[in-house]
């Protein structure tokens, strides 16, 4: 008997330390569990009642009064209490173990640690810490199955924290910041959409009083976060099936560029091959604009390559970068529907011009301030060609699977970027994904809708000033050798890379 005694003293302290990383996890509910049954056995269960009365009234005040800070200092913590210990806590054991994502060693199993649970009104974002053996590519291959364990229907997985340091002057502040947003290759966040926080149309931004070509808001993302483009020296890529909502990310990119557009900080021009149904519901806007012949709009893309060439001459030996001023603006050119150019025209010749001009912007424009933005239906051959070449890509609702791959790049659709399953719904229009700058995980965005009337009083509030572009070169005639941009073959052409040159070698064959 007297051999037992110790034996079970050592078990329980065993067992307690065991248990402290968990008590100290669930410090909260312990608190309130313990002082509950600490009122009960003192007071009675009246006093307990009374208790939880008056903290049920004063929440109720607050919310009535203060609905913000009641949500963001009661209801969201609470909400993330409950779920993580009746949803994620209580299965997480089994669901990580039969999604394949507990790892076996020395016969012990280590299971991925949860370590937070914090929920917005839409979506449950669990940090865990991932075992050894693993990389955030075996979630993103288990994340359907995660979704369902856990009773959603979404899961995304990111690779790194999904918010940015905050901006502080304090320099001890920054230096907490410094260690509390280090990188932690181990640590995975995993976002489930319990109500799809992007149902409600994004009504158009109001327009700011100076553009800022690096943060153009265009939509909301997923985590309820203004969606904005860094726009200096990148070309974009839209595509999307019919009716998916192009026109959205389009006018809400000129609504964000509208104050410079009407300083003639930026010089838009527009070629739409769709017969103008697309952008002359804001004509006033272009400084340029083509839409019912081609000729025209081929000889507009030449000229914008001529325009482009006299900067790089005037900014050779200078400067690197180019900087948009009134003098040396930015030019944006877009086009409705690029296909109508690189593939879909008869004209064999003015095919072979659209995308001789065409490549020359998107290979050289960037740095020298002339940038295309091409929006499409069919991300099909002649497109993807020239994919790599526009740096930043937006996919809309598309019809194939294997479409999503062609058009942000191999690998996005395993990670996340499900544009075939976005409904078709008219009110679920403007939805799409994105891959932003800082992770790899492409990010679902409502483009905000910008309606016919928002249009017509934005064309007339911020029209571009009349500039006096010269006049285009009537093409019918011209004689142009077929390829003008030859790497190899003329020693002193531009080189261009691989890719590019079957595109523009495709029109020989
Ligand atoms: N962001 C949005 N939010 C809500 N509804 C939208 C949004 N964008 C578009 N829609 C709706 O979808 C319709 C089609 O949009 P839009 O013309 O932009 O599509 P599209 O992809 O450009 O079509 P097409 O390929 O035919 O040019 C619009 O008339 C509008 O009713």
């Amino acid at each position: 008997m007297w051999i037992v005694i110790p034996y079970l003293l050592f078990k329980a302290t065993v067992l307690l330390v065991r248990s402290l990383p968990v008590l100290w996890r669930n410090r909260t509910s312990v608190t309130l569990a313990v002082l509950a049954v600490w009122l009960w056995h003192r007071n009675g269960w009246e006093i307990l009642a009374l208790f939880a009365g008056v903290a049920g009234a004063t929440v109720g005040v607050w919310w009535w009064r203060w609905r913000p800070w009641c949500e963001r200092f009661v209801v969201l913590p609470v909400l993330s209490w409950w779920q993580r210990l009746f949803v994620y806590q209580l299965h997480w054991r089994e669901a990580m173990t039969v999604c394949r994502l507990a790892e076996r060693f020395d016969s012990k199993l280590n299971v991925p640690k949860l370590l937070r649970v914090r929920c917005t009104y839409a979506t449950d974002e669990v940090l865990l810490r991932m075992p050894r053996g693993q990389n955030p590519d075996d979630y993103h291959a288990a994340a359907a199955n995660l979704a369902y364990s856990f009773g959603a229907r979404i899961c995304r997985v990111y690779s790194g924290r999904r918010e940015q340091p905050p901006a502080r002057t304090n320099r001890l502040l920054r230096l907490v910041d410094r260690f509390r947003y280090r990188d932690r290759p181990r640590l995975v966040w995993l976002v489930f959409v319990r109500r799809d926080p992007l149902r409600r149309t994004v009504p158009a931004f109001d327009i700011p009083d100076a553009t800022d070509l690096e943060a153009l808001p265009l939509g909301v993302r997923e985590d309820l976060v203004r969606y904005v483009l860094r726009l200096l020296a990148t070309h974009v890529l839209i595509v999307g099936a019919t009716r998916a909502g192009k026109g959205s990310v389009q006018w809400s990119l000129i609504r964000a560029l509208a104050p410079a557009i009407r300083s003639g900080l930026v010089r838009l021009w527009g070629i739409d091959p769709k017969g103008g149904v697309e952008l002359s519901l804001g004509r006033q806007l272009f400084s340029r604009y083509e839409y019912a012949t081609v000729p025209p709009m081929v000889a507009m893309l030449e000229e914008l390559v001529e325009v482009m060439r006299e900067r790089q001459a005037r900014m050779q030996g200078k400067t690197r970068v180019h900087t948009p001023t009134l003098d040396e603006p930015l030019y944006v050119l877009m086009v409705d529907e690029i296909l109508a150019l690189v593939a879909l025209l008869q004209d064999v010749d003015l095919r072979t011009r659209a995308k001789a001009a065409l490549a020359m912007l998107l290979t050289q424009g960037a740095g020298l301030g002339v940038l295309v933005i091409a929006a499409t239906q069919d991300p099909r051959k002649e497109v993807v060609e020239l994919r790599d070449f526009f740096p930043t890509r937006i996919a809309l609702r598309l019809n194939e699977p294997n479409h999503v791959d062609l058009v942000l790049g191999q690998g996005s659709r395993a990670r996340g970027a499900l544009c075939d399953q976005l409904s078709a719904r008219p009110s679920m229009r403007g939805i799409g994904y994105v891959v932003l700058d800082d992770r790899p995980e492409p990010e679902r965005v409502r483009f905000a809708y910008v309606t016919d009337d928002e249009i017509r009083d934005m064309a007339v509030m911020y029209a571009a000033p009349v500039v006096v572009e010269r006049p285009a070169a009537v093409p019918e005639q011209r004689r142009e050798p077929r390829h003008v941009y030859k790497p190899g073959r003329h020693a002193q052409g531009p080189l261009l890379p691989d890719s590019l040159t079957n595109f523009l070698d495709s029109e020989a064959a």
